[in-house]
């Protein structure tokens, strides 16, 4: 596809993070910015009057630190957080996570190639540098969420994370299409993982597009290659509808 052809003055744009505006890593912390994307997303925003928002499974301050200095509207953890384009922050009901820390902890100290990301309401564990485990972590994961009230168990790429039942990036991208500067407008989303699913069926059913970055089966009806192929092609439109402002 040509985002070109897909992204009007009149969008909202909702962006995934990891996959999708930046290359997946063998770390979480390893992730690499290039240098060009946040002037192409902050021009994006300039030119949809506002209405782009990063949608991820990070914590808000994790996005924050990879685009400075551009802080644009985000919802984090999977929709637990969520900053609206005024700044102010909603932050949903958390439970807890005793039981799924336990059980993390136990396992990571028996396999030290696992990692742990504690974030508010969520606990991530990561296998990608352990792949040969990935059925011990699931089925110990399903466990521990089982026995953790108000909590559910989210799989990612190489990831089985614990976060608040209620917390979802459909719901997310659903309040921000209630409010300024988004609402009204016709809502894009681009994301890469099964996370992002529900986020592609929510646009989809308001009108709008949901964009599958990568391989795999998705109900989004859009496809791009690569998240280097995302990035080019939103510079490629950002310079589009610079240049449309302008003329
Ligand atoms: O919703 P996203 O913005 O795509 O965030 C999803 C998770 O991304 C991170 O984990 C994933 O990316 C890592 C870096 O490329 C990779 O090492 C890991 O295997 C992936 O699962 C992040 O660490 C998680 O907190 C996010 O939930």
């Amino acid at each position: 596809m040509n985002l070109v052809d897909f992204l009007f003055p009149s969008c909202a744009l909702f962006l995934d993070f990891d996959g999708t505006l930046v290359d997946i890593a063998p770390q979480p912390d390893e992730v690499l910015v290039p240098s060009g994307l946040s002037p192409a997303l902050e021009s994006l925003q300039h030119s949809l009057g506002g209405a782009v928002a990063i949608i991820s499974g990070r914590p808000i301050e994790q996005v924050d630190a990879y685009l400075a200095p551009l802080r644009l509207p985000s919802a984090g953890v999977h929709g637990a957080e969520r900053r609206d384009a005024s700044g102010e922050i909603t932050l949903l009901s958390t439970y807890s996570l005793e039981r799924v820390e336990e059980v993390v902890q136990a396992l990571a100290a028996r396999h030290p190639d696992l990692r742990i990301e504690i974030k508010r309401g969520s606990i991530a564990l990561h296998y990608r540098q352990a792949p040969q485990l990935e059925a011990e972590c699931i089925a110990a994961m399903e466990a521990a969420v089982a026995q953790s009230p108000g909590v559910t168990l989210l799989r990612g790429k190489m990831v089985a994370e614990a976060k608040p039942g209620g917390a979802s990036k459909g719901l997310a991208i659903e309040a921000f299409m209630k409010e300024a500067p988004f609402a009204g407008r016709s809502p894009v989303f681009i994301g890469d993982d099964i996370t992002d699913e529900v986020g592609f069926a929510t646009v989809q059913r308001m009108h709008g597009m949901g964009v599958k970055v990568g391989a795999g089966t998705s109900v989004a009806w859009q496809r791009l290659p690569s998240p280097a192929d995302c990035r080019l092609q939103l510079q490629a439109a950002a310079a589009a509808l610079a240049a449309k402002a302008a003329s």
